[in-house]
């Protein structure tokens, strides 16, 4: 499959700090792929290089095959960004600053009215369409800057947390536009800090750490790694933690807390046939079984935490003795 996105080596230095530390990576053409990553990791940097905002301060950063830098505008024309703080034209009408926005990209005057109504219906806001973006609510915002972002067909969508700050009814319909347009054939590439966005959405996601790239799986590889819970509530629970040989070499630790014994595993789906008749065997009478799998959110957290504990935003002011480009954008 074709790259949407491919990035080599790429490096970003604002004065001192590293932002980007020679990062690679490829979005597969028709993916929904996460970028995830603590405050300060660098993904706005990462998505601001790819639409001309910031300048690369080394490697390469491709859009469909057209280089960021020297294939500016083509690749620019192919991506739909919307971006994480609302940088609206806060004195017209929606309607009106999407024709604009539809002008800037070439699109004739007569399609650029029908365009904007179409993405307005498209996100659900059609009805607000001659209402100024001040006088929007907070999910109304983040709809039109998904409208705005779908303004030129974009191949590549680009999402800075979407849905910063909406309600739980307004993040599942704009969920379910973002999917839509997915399966209908638009690459997306998504940053957000709500790990279960990332987990229901994303094909594959790539996690990005003080200025690097340390993983790069699905989210079920990823939640497959971290250990599993079982907890198996004993109606006749013993003194003391049963020796258990099921699945030995699975088993990190096993706990009896009051009535419950509290296994953790690795696959613990794949070990609970065999320790439930190991249990019954034994004598145990089971009232209640339950498995937890590790979630994301843990996987995440596990991957992004440093050994010092120090925060990535902390850690990416690590300076560097190199010449730096003296805090060019
Ligand atoms: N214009 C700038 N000048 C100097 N340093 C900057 C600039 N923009 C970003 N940085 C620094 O680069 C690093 C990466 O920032 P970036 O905004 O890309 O991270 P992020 O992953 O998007 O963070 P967040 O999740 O908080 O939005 C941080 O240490 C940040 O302070």
């Amino acid at each position: 499959m074709d790259s949407a996105i491919r990035i080599r080596d790429l490096e970003k230095q604002y004065g001192d700090v590293r932002a980007l530390k020679g990062v690679s990576l490829d979005v597969p053409e028709g993916s929904f792929f996460g970028l995830l990553g603590p405050n300060g990791a660098g993904k706005t940097t990462f998505i601001n290089i790819l639409v001309g905002l910031v300048k690369k301060s080394g490697g390469t950063a491709a859009v469909f095959g057209a280089d960021v830098e020297d294939d500016y505008r083509e690749a620019r024309n192919r991506i739909g960004l919307a971006p994480q703080e609302f940088n609206v034209d806060r004195f017209f009408p929606i309607r009106e600053v999407l024709e604009h926005k539809a002008g800037y990209h070439g699109i004739p005057k007569s399609e650029a009215k029908e365009k904007a109504d179409e993405v307005l219906k498209r996100v659900g806001i059609y009805d607000k369409r001659d209402t100024r973006f001040d006088w929007l609510s907070g999910g109304m915002k983040r709809r039109f800057m998904l409208a705005r972002a779908l303004i030129t067909d974009p191949d590549l969508l680009i999402l800075d947390e979407p849905t910063a700050g909406v309600d739980v009814q307004i993040r599942h319909e704009l969920w379910d536009t973002i999917i839509e347009l997915n399966e209908s054939g638009t690459t997306v590439l998504l940053t957000t800090h709500y790990i279960e966005e990332a987990e229901r959405l994303c094909d594959e996601v790539a996690i990005l750490d003080s200025g690097r790239i340390v993983e790069v799986a699905s989210p079920d590889e990823l939640m497959n790694r971290g250990p599993d819970k079982i907890t198996v509530t004993l109606r006749n629970p013993p003194e003391e933690e049963p020796y258990l040989s099921a699945g030995r070499d699975k088993i990190q630790s096993v706990e009896l807390d009051g009535d419950n014994l509290v296994i953790t595993a690795q696959e613990a789906g794949l070990l609970a046939p065999e320790l439930v008749r190991e249990l019954d065997r034994k004598g145990f009478d089971i009232d209640y079984f339950d498995i937890s799998r590790t979630s994301l959110e843990e996987v995440f957290v596990s991957m992004t935490r440093t050994e010092d504990g120090e925060t990535a935003e902390e850690n990416a002011e690590e300076t560097i003795s190199a010449v730096t480009d003296g805090g060019q954008q």
